[in-house]
């Protein structure tokens, strides 16, 4: 169920990721009101700018009253916090729709309010909350891949691997700063409809390399590809550069 996808320019990579995006919101939307969609942090966000909103022929056909935004993995800073992958999105997608006037998504962030303790069981708190706001199956979930092997906050070796009894859990200890995040579990991917990867740059070809020539990894961004969910991965050229990619 995996298919790999790989371009020489990242513009090009960003407009094939936009219109993937856009083909499943107008799937969804033809039987219903609402498309759900979770996104990302790090280098996904300049992609989806640059797809979604300095895409003109695209532009007009995101229909983002109706998207439901969650976030995969959110760092536990405050939203305009430069770390906060709500911030990101913020910066890159919602300011520029705010500044031409088009209505935008309905956004589900963390509760910034209990951030001031750095206490788990706060944590634990604000992970339940967002858990709530998730319906049962995502449309569309959207990740990056680490140079680590990691997506969302799921990174390699690490116990929340075999996290199931919650959608979304804590983690105080991400070998990536920040160390406080909530993220993804297993469960919620698995639910997915579609799970997309965007991975670019010749820094990630050693990792794809792993991902796609090795059966037995057991790197998060490998266990996802093999999910029985639809997952596409975008990359460009440099990324695979040297790996044999799934036919
Ligand atoms: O820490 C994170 O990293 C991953 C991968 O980021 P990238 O910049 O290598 O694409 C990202 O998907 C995740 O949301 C973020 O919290």
């Amino acid at each position: 169920m995996v298919t790999v996808n790989s371009y020489a320019e990242s513009t090009e990579v960003a407009s094939k990721v936009a219109q993937y995006i856009l083909n499943i919101q107008d799937s969804v939307l033809a039987t219903s009101s609402e498309f759900h969609i979770a996104i990302s942090g790090g280098s996904l966000g300049k992609v989806l700018k640059a797809g979604l909103i300095d895409n003109e022929s695209i532009r007009s056909k995101v229909q983002w009253s109706k998207w439901k935004v969650y976030f995969s993995d959110e760092r536990l800073v405050p939203l305009d916090h430069e770390d906060s992958n709500y911030g990101l999105f913020n910066k890159l997608v919602l300011e520029a729709l705010g500044h031409a006037g088009v209505p935008g998504p309905t956004v589900f962030t963390i509760n910034e309010s209990l951030l001031h303790d750095t206490d788990t069981t706060t944590d634990a708190e604000i992970a339940k909350e967002y858990e709530s706001f998730l319906p049962s199956t995502i449309d569309l979930v959207l990740l990056g891949c680490g140079p680590d092997g990691h997506t969302a906050s799921l990174f390699p070796g690490h116990k929340l691997l075999n996290e199931r009894s919650v959608k979304i859990a804590t983690i105080s200890d991400s070998p990536k700063p920040p160390s406080r995040r909530i993220t993804f579990t297993f469960p919620v991917l698995e639910a997915a409809k579609n799970i997309a990867f965007v991975a670019e740059g010749a820094g990630k070809a050693p990792i794809l390399k792993e991902i796609f020539e090795s059966e037995e990894s057991q790197l998060p961004s490998a266990l996802v590809s093999k999910l029985n969910v639809p997952v596409t991965w975008f990359t460009n050229d440099d990324a695979i550069k040297g790996v044999n990619i799934p036919k």
